[in-house]
């Protein structure tokens, strides 16, 4: 069992050597069974079609994503748990890698069998001010052949990927601008949970 301080600097060291991390086994077990109870007790109707794009642009599109997504609070213990772990790993990475983030956003998501996300950018050059893109996973032992995959594209050029399975207390981290990705259709409901390091009023220079 790692601690958390050690995950952290493997993500940062990852973050530094090649702008993203996927790590298994990252999220504390009863953190990560917290979050599962919650997200599975919620009902329903606590869950919205997610959109895509922001603001004025902000639309639901099926074409493009399928998941139902709730976002995040510090009203339940399970919320502020989760935004205290991950603001953590915010000083961790601020630390070392000045990036100055100063504030985390995210939100449960639900894909239903069959639902999927299809390739895309979480971030635009100039146009928004998400640094790092999160993900964590909240399914026990999901079958190799249920697809529901996360696949991380290296560049635009890149048409192979890297393939994460969505499996519980898995947490990947990648810069926001820098990496298509996809959800592959999940042949069974899958859980998890999507963030964003931000920093606001602020573009990110140190990697461009
Ligand atoms: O659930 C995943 O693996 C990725 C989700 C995603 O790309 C997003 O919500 O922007
Ligand atoms: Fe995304």
């Amino acid at each position: 069992m790692q601690t958390d301080q050690k995950i952290f600097e493997t993500i940062v060291n990852d973050l530094r050597t090649k702008g993203y991390s996927i790590q298994p086994y990252a999220l504390p077990d009863e953190l990560a069974d917290a979050l599962i109870n919650a997200i599975v007790g919620m009902d329903t109707e606590d869950f919205k079609s997610a959109g895509v794009g922001r603001d004025t642009l902000h639309q639901i599109n099926h074409q493009v994503r399928r998941d139902t997504i709730h976002w995040i609070d510090e009203k339940s213990p399970t919320g502020r748990d989760w935004l205290a772990w991950m603001g953590d790993l915010q000083s961790a990475i601020n630390r070392q890698l000045f990036l100055g983030l100063d504030y985390y956003e995210s939100h449960f998501a639900h894909y239903r069998e069959g639902a999927f996300y299809k390739r895309h950018v979480d971030a635009f050059v100039g146009q928004d001010n998400r640094v790092l893109s999160t993900v964590a996973y909240l399914n026990r032992d999901w079958p190799s052949d249920a697809g529901g995959e996360l696949v991380l594209y290296r560049d635009e050029q890149d048409q192979t990927g890297i393939k994460v399975v969505p499996e519980f207390a898995t947490l990947v981290v990648f810069l926001s601008e820098e990496f298509p990705h996809e959800v592959l259709p999940a042949r069974r409901e899958r859980y998890s949970i999507a963030g964003w390091f931000r920093r606001r009023g602020g573009k990110n220079t140190i990697f461009a």
